[in-house]
């Protein structure tokens, strides 16, 4: 069976403008009439049209969105915002059409237009850096809840307006369902929302429009070397970010050392967290207990301001997370001590945190976690954490995406060798690729650790993966499967089949007799 695509959400009470006074605004080149139009919505997709859109059809790296506006004219389109190309291929839909330069660096301006969504707006959180976004937008959201504010999440895992939840697409969506969402956001009386912003989102512009109340940079390690040219350029991506146009301030992790560059490049005022020892920040995070269920950690900042509280996650990194959540608060305006009470009382983050090294297993046999790490640096702290609470063997599975950065996968394989006393390697998301051959790589990679594991396997697909490593596994022991997380589906071939590794892992215990 296909997983079902998750819905765009939109307002349900749309507010509509006349076209007349976008183009006026705007002082926009418009072709035809703008006579009676009346605009509701805006979108980039033909197919998620809906009455009353401005169509905006861009030059996508496969095709141009204009060559769609038969369809989307058909779907109730209204009016077509695109470039001179754009004109010529959309000329036979008949429909208005306003031509600008880059459609794509207009649409957060215009999506801001259709909903006005910079007025009456929430505090906006947002948060980017390679890995941590998740946990720390959760940790945000989490903490917000429990000070009393209606809460809204963008991440990659899900979206959430208040109670709502549906499954996301994207980690960032594009500008129009963004803006979409804050004004659905709005509609439902939301006061605060954390946003995961991605390097891709900044590359093409999907934030544009947006003015952040606080943003912050975790670290940077090596992933999504397919989209950049190299470790300077995605670095680059993240910037525009620490912008006044964008970002009132900042709060930047130096636990990479690419956190001092962000410091030194940003344009609006930022102040600084380690969860390192060795590292000089503003603010410190130092651990001081750990559990297999909690992480308490001191977080120490400038006037001798300091709160000891604790997050229920694992791992230092989790920790590190926490602390940026904190100070992303603090620099927001909330209160030291009361952001420490909510996180103590909040017993929800854990539970609504999905696939981030989270338990699967019960009381009895191995400890089984289910991770969506897929970097590098993302399997040397989650194995890390993993290790400190096992009394056995570690037992790792794992496989890497296809189609997505190859250049990672060496290194993968050696962390991933480097801290497990068991290897199982198999397949993720092959999309298009050959998995044998992902593999493969991963094979090499992990043969270049200093460590070698007591057995390395091979075992395709992951539901048997699985099950010989929970077979594998005594007592004591545990398996971090790393990679799938909280998704629910696996892309063969461009085709997105309904699989979780959590009910896989779930499955192999029982039939292992250990639930
Ligand atoms: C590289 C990239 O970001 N690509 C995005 C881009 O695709 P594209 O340029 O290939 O689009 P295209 O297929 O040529 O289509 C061009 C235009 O025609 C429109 N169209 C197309 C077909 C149709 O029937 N009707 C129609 O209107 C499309 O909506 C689009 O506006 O525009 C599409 C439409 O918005 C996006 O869905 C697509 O994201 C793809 C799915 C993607 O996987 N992106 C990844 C790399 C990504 O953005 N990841 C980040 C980071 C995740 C992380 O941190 O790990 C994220 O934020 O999720
Ligand atoms: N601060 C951190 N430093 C290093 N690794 C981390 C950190 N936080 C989380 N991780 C690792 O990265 C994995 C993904 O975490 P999370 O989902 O919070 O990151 P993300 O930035 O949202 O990633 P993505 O955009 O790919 O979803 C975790 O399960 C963990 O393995």
């Amino acid at each position: 069976m296909s997983s079902r695509i998750p819905p765009v959400l939109r307002p349900e009470h749309p507010a509509s403008r006349p076209l007349s006074r976008l183009v006026d605004e705007f002082d926009l080149d418009l072709r035809g009439s703008a006579d009676g139009v009346e605009i509701t919505g805006i979108t980039l997709s033909s197919t998620e049209v809906r009455p009353g859109d401005l169509y905006v059809g861009l030059r996508g790296a496969k095709a141009h969105g204009a060559s769609y506006a038969t369809d989307a004219a058909a779907a109730g389109a209204v009016a077509i915002v695109t470039d001179e190309e754009g004109a010529e291929l959309s000329a036979d839909a008949g429909l208005p059409t306003i031509v600008v330069e880059n459609p794509r660096e207009a649409l957060g301006e215009l999506s801001n237009w259709v909903y006005r969504t910079r007025e009456d707006s929430p505090l906006i959180f947002g948060t980017t850096g390679t890995n941590g976004k998740t946990s720390t937008s959760y940790i945000l959201e989490g903490i917000l809840k429990q000070l009393g504010l209606v809460t809204g999440l963008s991440s990659t895992a899900e979206r959430h307006i208040g109670d709502l939840t549906v499954v996301s697409r994207l980690t960032t969506p594009e500008a129009s369902e963004m803006h979409a969402l804050l004004a659905r956001m709005r509609e439902a009386g939301v006061r605060a929302v954390a946003l995961e912003v991605s390097a891709q989102a900044l590359t093409w512009n999907r934030v544009d429009g947006i003015v952040f109340d606080v943003v912050a940079f975790t670290n940077l390690s090596h992933d999504h070397l397919d989209d950049y040219a190299d470790m300077e350029e995605y670095f680059r991506a993240k910037l525009p970010l620490f912008d006044p146009d964008r970002a009132k301030r900042g709060v930047v992790s130096l636990d990479t050392a690419w956190g001092a560059r962000v410091v030194e490049e940003s344009r609006i005022p930022v102040t600084t967290i380690s969860a390192l020892p060795e590292v000089d920040a503003e603010w410190r995070v130092e651990i001081i207990e750990e559990s297999a269920e909690r992480t308490g950690f001191r977080l120490t900042g400038p006037e001798g301001r300091t709160l000891e509280t604790s997050v229920p996650l694992i791992g230092w990194h989790m920790a590190a997370n926490a602390g940026l959540a904190i100070v992303m608060l603090v620099e927001a305006g909330f209160e030291l001590e009361a952001i420490g009470q909510a996180l103590d009382a909040d017993g929800g983050i854990r539970a609504y945190l999905p696939g981030r090294t989270e338990r699967v297993s019960g009381d009895r046999g191995p400890s089984v976690y289910v991770d969506f790490g897929h970097s590098p640096d993302a399997f040397e702290n989650t194995l890390a954490a993993v290790r400190k609470f096992t009394t056995g063997r570690t037992i790792m599975v794992f496989g890497a995406d296809g189609d997505r950065d190859a250049t990672k996968r060496h290194e993968m394989g050696r962390v991933a060798a480097e801290g497990s006393d068991i290897l199982v390697i198999t397949d993720h998301h092959p999309r298009f690729e050959d998995p044998t051959s992902i593999r493969a790589t991963l094979l090499e990679g992990a043969a270049l650790a200093e460590h070698q594991p007591e057995q390395t396997l091979e075992v395709s697909p992951p539901e048997a993966a699985i099950r010989a490593a929970v077979n594998l596994a005594e007592e004591g022991d545990s398996i971090l499967w790393a990679g799938p997380g909280h998704q629910d589906y696996r892309d063969i071939r461009g085709v997105r089949t309904e699989y979780s590794a959590r009910d896989e892992a779930r499955a192999a215990l029982r039939e292992a007799g250990w639930e």
